[in-house]
């Protein structure tokens, strides 16, 4: 089901509609690996420009981190035709200069995430795939986006600064990190902390899809020695600040960002495109013909027609 979308957005907690965009329809495709988080919507700019909206945690907030479907997240998104993912995520900071209100561009991921989350298109199949994931965001995507998400957070005019070349640290939840984890994490190099990029990142690499996320700080999590830890509580006073922010950004980079991946030749922001070529195993005689077509839903250039 190919729609004309080439750019999709994930809202996180709090960002659950851009309705500053003109609704079009909802689109609710079945993966092999199940429905997405909710229905995606279709909205479009003045321009015209379509852009896919998916809420990772459903549009009434009803999935735990642990659960959202991100295999059937991102499989639908790139079912649509959607080359490029600008992923919203609520934030901890570990750093006291990225104040609650302010936004970052991680360019890092330390993953501390459980095992419990299917973190593989590949998982239980007959094909074995291991993505390249060394820089786990599209850099030149983030790149493209430092410049034009500074300028639209000067032009909204609320004094929201963005960091830039920051180390998230994915935690499972979905309770907050005890204060001694958190201190670690500073240690460790980690400036942010969510329950979400992972696996999400991952899978946006192996569908071959560009993926930038755009960090969002509610609060300073469990590491200041003389000021509480964290609350969700804390964390919902600055989450409509920031989706208000967050909605604002994203439609002030959409129709430039869909002019640079549309454009005639090879745009510089689909670098991901290709890159599972040399990723999955090639011994591909036991391939199991299910498989191969499970996983052509994703990667239709690797595993539909006659195995090579
Ligand atoms: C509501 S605080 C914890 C929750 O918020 C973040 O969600 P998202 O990344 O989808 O904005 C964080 O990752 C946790 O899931
Ligand atoms: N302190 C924190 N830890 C994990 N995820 C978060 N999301 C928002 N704040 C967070």
């Amino acid at each position: 089901m190919s729609e004309n979308v080439r750019i999709a957005i994930i809202g996180g907690s709090g960002l659950y509609h851009l309705d500053n965009l003109t609704f079009v329809k909802h689109v609710n495709p079945e993966t092999p690996w199940g429905f997405p988080s909710s229905p995606i919507a279709i909205c479009a700019l003045p321009s015209g420009t379509q852009v896919a909206f998916l809420a990772r945690h459903g549009s009434g907030h009803t999935i735990h981190p642990s659960a959202v479907p991100a295999r059937a997240n991102i499989a639908a998104l790139k079912s649509l035709g959607v080359r490029a993912i600008v992923a919203f995520s609520a934030v901890g900071s570990l750093r006291e200069e990225i104040a609650p209100g302010h936004f970052a561009l991680p360019s890092q991921i330390i993953d501390r995430t459980k095992g419990v989350r299917p973190a593989s298109f590949f998982e239980g199949t007959s094909i074995v795939a291991h993505a390249s994931f060394g820089d786990p965001f599209s850099n030149k995507l983030v790149s493209w986006l430092e410049e034009r998400v500074t300028k639209a957070l000067e032009q909204e005019g609320r004094g929201v600064q963005l960091h830039t070349n920051k180390c998230i640290v994915c935690m499972e939840g979905p309770q907050f990190s005890t204060r001694a984890e958190s201190i670690m994490y500073r240690q460790w190099g980690g400036d942010l902390i969510n329950m979400s990029v992972l696996p999400e990142a991952k899978l946006a690499r192996e569908a071959e899809l560009s993926y930038a996320l755009i960090a969002t700080a509610t609060d300073y999590d469990a590491w200041r020695p003389h000021e509480g830890a964290v609350t969700a509580a804390e964390v919902f006073k600055t989450l409509k600040a920031n989706a208000d922010t967050s909605r604002h950004v994203a439609a002030t980079v959409i129709d430039e960002l869909h002019a640079e991946i549309t454009k005639d030749g090879e745009s510089l922001l689909l670098e991901q495109v290709g890159s599972m070529a040399f990723s999955i195993m090639p011994r591909s005689e036991q391939q199991k013909p299910e498989d191969r077509e499970k996983l052509a839903y994703i990667l239709p250039e690797y595993f539909s027609g006659e195995q090579q």
